[in-house]
């Protein structure tokens, strides 16, 4: 018989997922409501670009046990800097579903800083009714092994020393640090596409940047125990000091570094054209992510298209549904300036 976790506390625990663009947040939140645990959860996902992807990716999931109530989605903003509009009124609604769930997960977007959002469990209507049991963090195992987002760190201060002229923040690789920096577990995922001597080193690399003692836990697909990852019991708005920041002294972001843009896409005729037209998107300067639905001429079913740079990968996920439009839609999350008509002419083939 399976272990269920102890019951809660008078707070309800939340787990903050992060991890940086497509490394597999809406995958692994997927495995949690999936179950084995014992718990009702409920899951707020923020997202940049306002597409409505990971939202509608999970709500009716068709998961036994997850009502469509019990998933938010908060497009286009930062739960940090969105607080009372968007945070606030997203968890009171949470709270009030009978049952009342007894875990929240909050997936944040790829680009988000994750310490503001813990810092902001500190204010008044948060701190008396939730807590951050754990901050999650996801990490593209095979986009690190080629070294996109984990410069040396010693190598880059000692960089950083010898020439001060020089500008060598990179906003990427920042946001990439402050997501692991701030985690009381990561996850290193896509496994699958690694070899065992890289799974080893990256998780060697990571361990030699983290401030503290945190576990690395290798995955593919996410597919980790739920109660490895929930139940960690943090309480990490209490323990910020442990979590350095690159933004630590600038007391507020902004996103300006990124931008993203929704693009049409006229049916196609088959999976591997928008698959090959996605992949020549993704190749694009500067395009980081793309990810949406697009309708294909007499096919019941919509097509899930998602790609990590020019890796791409599609399914049909479900059949459109009576009175929903069939239109192709694809969200592209970018560096800011990058060649939006080079991506559309990508897409259009
Ligand atoms: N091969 C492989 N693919 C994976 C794995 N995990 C996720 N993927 C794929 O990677 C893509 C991104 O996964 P998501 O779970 O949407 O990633 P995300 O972090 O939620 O993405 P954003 O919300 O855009 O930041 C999808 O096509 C997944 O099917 C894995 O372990 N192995």
């Amino acid at each position: 018989m399976q272990a269920t976790l102890p019951a809660t506390t008078a707070k309800v625990p939340c787990t903050i997922v992060t991890g940086f663009l497509g490394a597999g947040k809406t995958t692994l939140v997927r495995r949690i409501l999936e179950g084995g645990h014992g718990r009702r959860i409920a899951v707020i996902v923020n997202e940049f670009g306002d597409v409505g992807f990971d939202g509608s990716f999970l709500s009716g999931c068709g998961i036994a046990g997850c009502p469509e109530e019990a998933v938010v989605e908060l497009p286009n903003g930062c739960l940090c800097c969105t607080v009372a509009d968007d945070f606030v009124p997203a968890l009171d609604r949470l709270l009030a579903i009978e049952p009342a769930p007894d875990h929240i997960v909050i997936e944040t977007s790829g680009l988000a800083l994750p310490k503001p959002l813990v810092s902001a469990f500190n204010w008044p209507q948060i701190r008396s009714r939730v807590t951050v049991d754990g901050v999650v963090a996801v990490v593209d195992g095979p986009a690190v092994a080629e070294g996109r987002f984990a410069d040396d760190p010693a190598a880059l201060a000692a960089q950083r020393a010898a020439d001060e002229t020089l500008d060598h923040d990179n906003p990427l690789e920042e946001v990439f640090e402050d997501q692991i920096l701030c985690a009381d577990l990561i996850v290193l995922n896509k496994t699958d596409l690694m070899t065992s001597a890289e799974i080893e080193a990256v998780s060697a690399q990571i361990a030699s940047e983290l401030p503290r003692a945190v576990k690395i836990v290798p995955a593919a697909n996410g597919a980790i125990d739920a109660r490895v990852l929930i139940g960690l019991g943090a309480a990490a708005e209490n323990d910020l000091a442990a979590r350095p920041s690159h933004h630590d002294d600038i007391g507020e972001h902004d996103h300006d570094d990124f931008e993203s843009a929704i693009f049409p896409v006229a049916d196609v005729d088959s999976p591997e054209e928008i698959a090959r037209r996605v992949a020549a998107a993704g190749a694009v300067d500067g395009v980081l992510r793309i990810k949406g639905f697009l309708a294909l001429p007499d096919k019941p079913m919509r097509l899930v298209v998602q790609a990590v740079g020019s890796r791409v990968g599609h399914h049909f996920d479900r059949a459109w549904k009576p009175g929903e439009e069939r239109a192709g839609r694809l969200v592209v999350i970018g560096l800011k300036g990058f060649d939006r008509d080079a991506v559309a002419g990508a897409l259009a083939g």
